[in-house]
């Protein structure tokens, strides 16, 4: 097999042509080769505290060989970086296709092609045992000819795994508008049927030019996948696409994970008989398209002046459309964004487009404090009990305003279209004012690691990452020794601090959700016998118990990466010592 080479000296890079959270992508020519490649620059310093992802996506992507994945060919460090060298896709994705020359979406004939090779990159990667977990528009590339690749390994894991990756399928990441509501609840895992709602989702965006509730923030996003219905085509919107379109997207949205099919059975799905060669995609979709690069640049040029909108208009959804376009995959996930997007919804929306009317609650937009309420509470009540929000929802689907007491929890805060709008009213607003309560003590929370941040001024949390600042006036006078044992010290102090912060907030968190039952075990006591209460109290305490001991397993795991990180720091220290040596004995005989 050709080797590529893995100096950076080698390689020659043009202009940019992709970007995502930890990664700029360029067009490049490998030099021996004479050939265009990829290459993805993964800015380690952008992404510190993930270098297990980037070592995950790297194997991953070295393992692979599938004509619908993208592989990678080579990786090595440069510099700050990590160079990822792949094929390169000319097409670009169809995210960017769609944003320059079909902004509401592609015909069935093309869907059915894309969607049919996706799938065949999903069926090989589940067989292997991975889970790609970022499906979307924007990972799906074509080259000039009209071949179809599956990319980005970023958040990907595998099924087989033991262990602390296992554990990983337990944690935040993914695009919230194409994330499964399984990985949504964080509750019981995930499996690969995250990537069958994935596929769906992406089946949705190729048909409409974007995915549905791509222009919300993202906590509504997540209220929206949570509480309505799954979206779907709509019967007179959708009118130019086939029954077994319908079928096909109807299948992979199904909430009970257990009930989505496989990607295996999906592959035999009527609606694949639209499905044509990748001609189609050249003579279609790929013909008098502009250069990659231009059309990127173009696309920031957008990009940029939307930020600039947003910034006159103060206006967050613009945000997180611009983020959407960018089809970044991370969701800066901490309290003052949950705040400020809470905040959001109380406005009322007149931007639903029609389909996603369709699929909204009753009265969404004059009721969507409750649903925060609801959501809040149902979710913090989910993490404790490990029941199903969405089983908790549906159990009452039946049920209608006058079947419950008034003040039900369900009247008032989880039935969003029974909500009575004259004691409800009263019951969000405290509720609301409890959230807000908690969102402060969480503020002063991250108020008090920003302080402490002003101790170790390098430390900043973004998201899923945590960012190292860059020091301008440090970094060039570093030696290479020098800047190795200081990450390699980072990452002891950061692993300890990141620890710190999350013993703190998982105890904080546990005394709100206590607080939280204790509050509507007293207003159910009013509608139950008396021995209900002692029976409730029990489950409380051994519910409460659980958690707790589940709390203390993840500390536990949580000082074992500590510990690695230690003895990996220590190995780091010997390394340069031994390095430093070399070096004197270099000059010396100098
Ligand atoms: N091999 C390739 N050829 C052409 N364009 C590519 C290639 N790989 C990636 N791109 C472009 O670069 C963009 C970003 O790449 P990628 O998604 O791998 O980065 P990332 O940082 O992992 O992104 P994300 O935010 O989705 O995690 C892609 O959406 C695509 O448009």
């Amino acid at each position: 097999m050709k080797k590529y080479p893995v100096n950076p000296r080698d390689y020659k890079l043009y202009e940019e042509i992709g970007d995502g959270v930890s990664a700029t992508v360029y067009r490049a020519l490998c030099i021996p080769f004479n050939e265009i490649v990829a290459i993805k620059a993964l800015d380690l310093e952008r992404c510190n505290n993930d270098l297990d992802g980037i070592r995950r996506e790297v194997q991953t992507m070295s393992l692979i060989d599938h004509p619908n994945v993208v592989r990678s060919y080579c990786s090595f460090s440069a510099g700050s970086s990590l160079w990822v060298v792949m094929p390169y896709m000319a097409g670009g994705s169809c995210l960017h296709i769609m944003k320059s020359s079909y902004p509401d979406g592609f015909e069935q004939p093309v869907i059915a092609t894309l969607l049919y090779e996706v799938l065949k990159a999903l069926a090989y990667l589940h067989s292997q045992g991975h889970i790609h977990r970022d499906v979307k528009a924007g990972n799906i590339l074509l080259d000039s000819k009209g071949a179809v690749k599956l990319g980005d390994f970023g958040v990907s894991a595998c099924m087989f795994d033991s262990g602390d990756r296992q554990q990983s399928r337990n944690t935040f990441v993914g695009t919230p508008c194409w994330m499964a509501p399984e990985v949504m609840q964080q509750l019981h895992g995930y499996d690969f049927k995250a990537d069958i709602w994935s596929f769906g989702i992406t089946a949705l965006e190729l048909a409409h030019g974007h995915a549905p509730f791509s222009k919300y923030p993202p906590m509504k996003v997540l209220l929206m996948t949570l509480q309505n219905a799954p979206p779907g085509l709509d019967y007179d919107r959708d009118k130019r696409f086939s029954k077994s379109f319908k079928d096909l997207v109807a299948e992979c949205l199904l909430k009970d994970p257990k009930k989505r099919p496989t990607s295996e059975k999906l592959l035999k799905h009527s609606f694949f008989k639209h499905a044509h060669s990748k001609d189609l995609l050249a003579q279609t979709i790929l013909n008098s398209l502009p250069p990659l690069g231009d059309r990127y640049k173009t696309l920031k040029e957008n990009e940029a002046n939307i930020l600039r909108n947003q910034a006159a208009l103060g206006n967050s959804e613009e945000l997180s459309q611009r983020e959407y376009i960018r089809g970044i995959s991370a969701w800066n996930f901490n309290i003052e964004d949950l705040r400020r997007e809470a905040a959001l919804i109380e406005e009322s929306d007149s931007g639903l487009s029609k389909c996603d009317r369709a699929n909204a609650p009753i009265d969404e937009d004059d009721k969507i404090d409750s649903l925060v309420t609801a959501t809040f509470i149902e979710s913090l009540h989910d993490s404790v009990s490990g029941a199903c929000l969405e089983d908790c929802l549906e159990d009452h689907t039946n049920e209608t305003a006058e079947d419950l007491p008034s003040n039900s929890p369900v009247n008032e805060v989880g039935g969003c279209s029974n909500v009575r709008a004259d004691d409800s009213d009263a019951y969000v607003s405290r509720q609301k004012a409890s959230i807000f309560e908690k969102l402060d003590s969480f503020v002063t929370d991250d108020e008090h690691r920003e302080n402490s941040e002003d101790e170790e001024p390098g430390f900043q949390c973004k998201g899923r990452f945590t960012v190292i600042r860059p020091d301008p006036c440090s970094k060039d006078s570093l030696s290479a020794n020098t800047l190795n044992s200081e990450l390699s010290s980072l990452n002891g102090r950061l692993a300890s601090s990141l620890l710190q912060r999350l013993i703190k907030q998982n105890s904080m968190l546990r005394d709100e959700i206590l607080r939280l039952m204790r509050y509507v075990d007293q207003k159910t006591a009013n509608m139950e016998p008396a021995d209900t209460t002692a029976n409730n109290e029990r489950l409380e305490f051994s519910l409460a118990a659980a958690r707790e001991r589940d709390l203390q397993s993840q500390v536990m795991n949580m000082q074992q990466s500590v510990n690695k990180l230690v003895e990996e720091l220590q190995r780091q220290k010997l390394k340069n010592a031994q390095l430093e040596r070399q070096l004197t004995a270099l000059q010396t005989k100098e």
